[in-house]
Parts: structure tokens; sequence; C-alpha cells
């Protein structure tokens, strides 16, 4: 667990940050300058606070006038830029903290195999793909045993290709170290994916934290990189039907019937619903081509500019639609109105 209370002051700039961050990955999520990196770097030793207090668990890392240097907190850095030695091979490099270090090493046997990485170990990291430098990167920082891994847009500088590719890595990874992981991201889609928290920042204060289902549901999230709205939803693989090639997810909205995903039965997945691919109607309807049909109640309406975004009491928890303000007035929808939300399964991407 992380404790940090500080204030700093930039030129133009103040962060004021007050928050505990537990194990898992907590998305720092905000838009272009409102503090995070520098959040990072106070935490890393790089920057110093004005005044406050930085506690992982029971050590101190800062407090008053003690400060520990950079070198002795118990932390990895991933930037968005692998920093390799060009000198050095693959495993050379994942060793490196170990032989410069002091602090216990992890089990780099078992990083390199959940980072994917014995047929690389040999080579030099000049001739590696962005996605092998950014693995490398990651186990390099976690030779060393951190407990704690800060990671600034590790996947920014990667194609959609590679993203996709290294972000189970990372899901596997963060599950067995069972540390925090600070995780600055833009992309409302990688958060979506990778995080248990989110902690929303704008101006080096911040706005929100909490689970990420929760917050991404927030209009200051959506409001802070103009992202397009979207629940997320966690749930069980329930059923498989190979003829018609779906999978049932039972999840907390509900039984929702998704594209057939390569997962176990009770495997746990998360849903990304789009609010954009949720309609509304009023009675049930006799034939419809949505496969994902689910009683709600509408708890707001919020007029965005040319939409109504339609926050929704499905099952235990909140559904977001999106709809036309035509939509809107066609329906006489209102707060506490009770209708169907329409999902199509083809529309929910499926994280596992
Ligand atoms: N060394 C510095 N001196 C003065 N101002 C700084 C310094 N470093 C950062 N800033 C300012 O502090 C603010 C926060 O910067 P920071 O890099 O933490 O933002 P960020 O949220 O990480 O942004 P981005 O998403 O663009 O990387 C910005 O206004 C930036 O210009």
């Amino acid at each position: 667990m992380i404790r940090i209370n500080v204030d700093k002051r930039l030129a133009h700039f103040s962060l004021s940050v007050n928050a505990e961050f537990d194990k898992g990955i907590t998305a720092l999520y905000g838009r272009s300058g409102s503090g995070k990196t520098t959040l990072l770097r106070i935490l890393a030793g790089l920057e110093q606070p004005e005044n406050g207090s930085i506690y992982v668990d029971e050590d101190c890392w800062l407090d008053g006038s003690l400060t520990v240097p950079t070198h002795q907190r118990a932390l990895g850095y991933v930037f968005q830029q692998p920093t390799l030695f060009p000198h050095l091979t693959v495993l050379e490099n994942i060793m490196f903290s170990h032989t410069h270090g002091k602090r216990q090493c992890a089990n780099v046997d078992a990083l390199i195999d959940i980072l994917a990485l014995s047929p690389l170990l040999n080579r030099r990291t000049t001739h590696l793909s962005g996605g092998e430098k950014q693995r490398v990167a990651i186990a390099r920082a976690l030779a060393s045993k951190p407990r704690v891994l800060l990671m600034d847009e590790p996947l920014a500088s990667l194609d959609g290709h590679a993203k996709k590719h290294i972000i189970p890595f990372l899901q596997r990874l963060c599950s067995e170290i069972a540390i925090p992981v600070l995780y600055v991201s833009h992309d409302p889609h990688e958060v979506a994916q990778l995080a248990d928290n989110v902690l929303l920042i704008d101006e080096g204060r911040v706005i929100e934290h909490g689970p990420v289902a929760h917050i991404v549901h927030h209009n200051n999230f959506t409001q802070a990189t103009f992202a397009s709205p979207f629940s997320v939803c966690e749930g069980l693989v329930v059923q498989h039907d190979e003829e018609d090639r779906l999978s049932l997810v039972r999840a907390d909205i509900g039984d929702i019937w998704v594209k057939q995903v390569n997962a176990t039965i009770g495997s746990a997945i998360r849903l990304y619903i789009r609010a954009d691919d949720v309609s509304l109607v009023k009675m049930l309807p006799a034939h419809s081509s949505i496969l994902n049909i689910l009683s709600a109640q509408v708890v707001k309406l919020t007029p965005q500019n040319s939409d109504t975004l339609v926050v929704l009491r499905v099952g235990g928890t909140e559904l977001l639609a999106n709809i036309t303000k035509r939509s809107v007035k066609r329906l006489n929808l209102c707060s506490n109105d009770c209708v169907y939300a329409q999902i199509k399964g083809i529309a929910v991407h499926v994280f596992n």
C-alpha cells in the first residue's frame, strides 16, 4: 500500500495529491499537463515536493526533512520509450539491476517466461521491435523485485498490433506480482482493459479515485480526454454456443451474449460496452436481431452537444447509453422510466 500526501509547485503549475494505492493497477488518467508524470517523478524521488509524505507500507520514503534517495526506493520505472543498454544483451539488460543493485532479485526465470523473452535472451537490444524492447524494459524494472511499479505511458510508442500483443503479458504480470502499479495512460480503451482503479487528475488535483467501472461513468472522465463514453462490466463465461460462435457471459448487468471468446467456462472476463452501442426501447420488441435486451431504469439524462447521455440502472449496477435528442423526445424519456437496454452482441468488446 502506498500512501502519498504531497504538495509541489512548479513555475506555472501546482500539484496537490493525497491518495492511497493498493496492489493492482491504478491508471493515472487526465488531460495533457494535468500532473501525471510529476506525480510519478515525486514518488520516484526525481522531484522534491515542498512538503508532504510518502509511505510504502510502513517504510517511509519521504516525511518532512527525511528523503530517501531514488536508488534506495524499491521501485521499478518503465518509460514511454524503453531505455535499454545497447551494448548489452537482453539477458544482461534484465540482470543489470540484479548485479548492480542491492535489493533481492525477483524470480527472473518466471519474468522471462511470463514476458516470453526466452528466444531473445542473447540478442542485442538494438535489433528488437518496439514491443520486444518494452517487454525487456518491464522485465528489467521488475528484476530488482520492486515494491512499487511506475509505468509512464509504456505502450504509447507502440502501434495497435504491438499493443494488443503486449497487453495480455502486462495483465498476467501485474496479477502475479501483486504490488501497486501506477500506470499513466491517455487511452481509454487501455484503461478499461487494464486498470483495477482509476485516479482522475486535473490541474494537479485529484478529481475522482475509485474502481474503474465506477470512474468511467463520471462526466469528468470523458471530459478529461474527450473519450466516447463507455461502461466496463465484470463477468464470468458460463456457456459457449459452438454452432452460432457465441459465448454467454454472466455479467453484473445480466447475461450477455458476445462473439465467441477463447476462454474456458468459469473464466473471469471484462466487457467494454460503448454507450453509442446501447439503444433503448420502452416495450419489449417482438422480433429483434439484437441478442441482449436488459430491463433497466433511467437514472439520469445529461444532454450533450447533439446527443443525450443516459445513465441506466441495470441489475445492481449502472450502464451508459448515448442516444440522439430526437430519440429522447420520441420515447418521451424521463428519469425513473422503466426501459429496455439493447446491446448488440457483436458490438461488445471482451477483455480476457
Ligand atoms: N521541470 C518543470 N518545470 C516547470 N514546469 C514543469 C516542469 N515539468 C513539468 N512542468 C509543468 O507541470 C505540468 C504538469 O506536467 P506533467 O508532465 O506532470 O503532466 P502530464 O499530465 O504527465 O502531461 P502529459 O500527459 O502531456 O505527459 C505541465 O504544465 C508542465 O508544463
